[in-house]
């Protein structure tokens, strides 16, 4: 991996520490120290067998670091005599390069309350060139010593921030396999082939006995290959993204056809303001839930009409940008009248559902006769027929609403399940991120380029092939990496 001197330098030059488990009351706390001296802090740990002092950093630094838990008093080093030890617990330690940062690691394993925390932490701050650790430090330093690369960081920090089962896997795949990096290091190998074979011929001429045209026939033929399969990539549904950071479902309709209810059905509690008045709900009010092991981000909306009132009029913008953003429509209408619903359909008619799963649903069945809801019923299947989802519902005593949310949970699934782009490991192919959608982007540019039919010098080709393999390299962090640096490590805790 290259990666900048001055980087690996600077990340290098000091100790850090930090307790890497939460902070606060737990069973078990395990604080960590990363660093060129990392094993000074084993100053801190007496053997339990030994009374002295002074005979502990000696004995246990020479035979301690073999990534083992011993059991050792935690002490402070200018303690006076007779105090009791700051905790008792596990320590290990591990030598560079075989450690979770690659730096020398020493790890305590004491109880979790906030003083034995504290205790310890003071004590490893009265070292020399100890300082606390910044948020994501240790596994900056893993990556920035080659230990991993930036997918599987990313992978890491959203493995910490998994709420939900399909969460898990997918950081599980990035940070644990690192199936994605190998897929992207693939194309960039290939990129690389098609510059150096521009180049060949470029150096070479044709006295090599391989002609100029042969070769950039094959160059291109590689090249485009490799730029449709980019392309799948891009275009594949945002599936990766989606469950990283929960499908966006949006309730949206007229006022007063309980969107509110609805939202307070899913959540089963009373999370909205449910009134008669119509334009009740003014701003966007999120709940987060769990369907099918997904993580679903619900929105109650207001209700959309013509209004001269100002703050519903914001209100309703709110509503259609929800809309726009939202991965899931849920159109609500009253079963009772279709008549409020029409400015609502207008309004919603301008927002692009391409790539939006729509289910519309009816709400207030129980105050439908019968010949209504035979009209409902037709309706439903007439949308069903034709692929649509579609729902008659009564928020109020609860019919239906175990359908739809079995209806939203399907929807919910087949939106994130594998769709089959290409290769046998489809999940590697989920762009999990915005920031490797931007350098895919730039690089299916540049390759774009590089293949273009009309006759370009052969240089030119080399150079854009060349680009477009950096735009790679800046996903898995091999290229131009200072500048990401910030932006992957700083979504990560403390100690870690
Ligand atoms: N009969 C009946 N009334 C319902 C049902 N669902 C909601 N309501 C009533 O309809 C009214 C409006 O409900 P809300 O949930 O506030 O409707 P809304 O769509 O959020 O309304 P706005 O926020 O104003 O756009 C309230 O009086 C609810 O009690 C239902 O299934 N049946
Ligand atoms: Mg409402």
């Amino acid at each position: 991996m290259r990666v900048g001197a001055s980087a690996r330098a600077r990340a290098t030059a000091e100790t850090i520490y930090a307790v890497a488990t939460a902070r606060g009351r737990a069973g078990v706390s395990v604080t960590r120290v990363s660093g060129p001296n990392a094993l000074e802090a084993l100053r801190l740990a007496r053997a339990m067998e030994t009374s002295s002092p002074s005979s502990t950093a000696s004995t246990s630094r020479a035979n301690d670091v073999d990534g083992r838990l011993r059991y050792r008093a935690f002490v402070d080093p200018n303690a006076r005599a007779g105090e009791p030890p700051l905790d008792v617990g596990f320590v290990a330690t591990w030598r560079a390069p075989r450690s979770f940062t690659g730096e020398d690691v020493v790890e305590f394993h004491g109880h979790g309350s906030v003083a034995t925390q504290r205790a310890l932490l003071d004590a490893l701050g009265t070292i020399d060139g100890f300082r606390h650790a910044e948020a994501g430090e240790f596994a900056r330093r893993a990556f920035l010593n080659g230990k991993m690369d930036l997918t599987a960081a990313e992978g890491l920090a959203d493995l910490l921030d998994a709420e939900t089962e399909a969460q898990r896997r997918q950081a599980m795949r990035l940070t644990a396999n690192g199936t994605q990096r190998a897929m992207y290091e693939r194309w960039r190998d290939e990129l690389m082939t098609c510059a150096a074979h521009c180049e060949a011929v470029i150096d070479f001429g044709e006295e090599e006995d391989v002609s100029g045209d042969v070769v950039e026939r094959d160059v291109l033929t590689r090249a485009t290959a490799l730029r449709e399969t980019l392309r799948k990539h891009l275009d594949a549904p945002a599936r990766g993204e989606m469950i990283r950071r929960g499908v966006r479902v949006a309730i949206v309709g007229a006022p007063n056809v309980g969107k509110s209810s609805m939202l307070n059905a899913l959540a089963g509690r009373d999370a909205a303001i449910v009134s008669p008045r119509a334009g009740t709900t003014r701003d966007v009010l999120e709940i987060s839930l769990e369907l099918n092991g997904y993580k679903v981000i619900v929105s109650d909306t207001a209700g959309i009409r013509e209004t001269d009132d100002d703050v519903e009029k914001m209100g309703v913008a709110r509503a259609l940008e929800r809309a726009r953003d939202a991965d899931v429509l849920v159109a609500l209408a009253d079963a009772s009248s279709d008549a409020s619903s029409d400015a609502a359909r207008d309004a919603l008619s301008t927002v692009d559902v391409t790539g939006k799963d729509v289910i519309t649903v009816w709400n207030k069945s129980d105050v439908i006769d019968a010949a209504r809801a035979r009209e409902l019923d037709a309706r439903v299947d007439d949308i069903t027929r034709r692929g649509g989802d579609a729902r008659v519902v009564s928020a109020r005593d609860g019919r239906g609403v175990d359908d739809f949310i079995a209806t939203l949970a399907r929807v919910v699934a087949r939106k994130c399940e594998r769709t089959s782009v290409e290769g046998d490991d489809d999940d590697a192919l989920a762009v999990t991120r915005s920031r490797h959608r931007v350098n895919l982007t730039s690089c299916v540019a540049a390759l774009e380029r590089a293949a273009r039919r009309a006759p370009v010098p052969l240089e030119l080709r080399a150079e854009d092939f060349r680009l477009a393999a950096r735009a790679l390299a800046r996903v898995t962090g091999s290229y131009d990496v200072e500048d990401v640096l910030d932006v992957v490590f700083r979504d990560f805790c403390v100690g870690k």
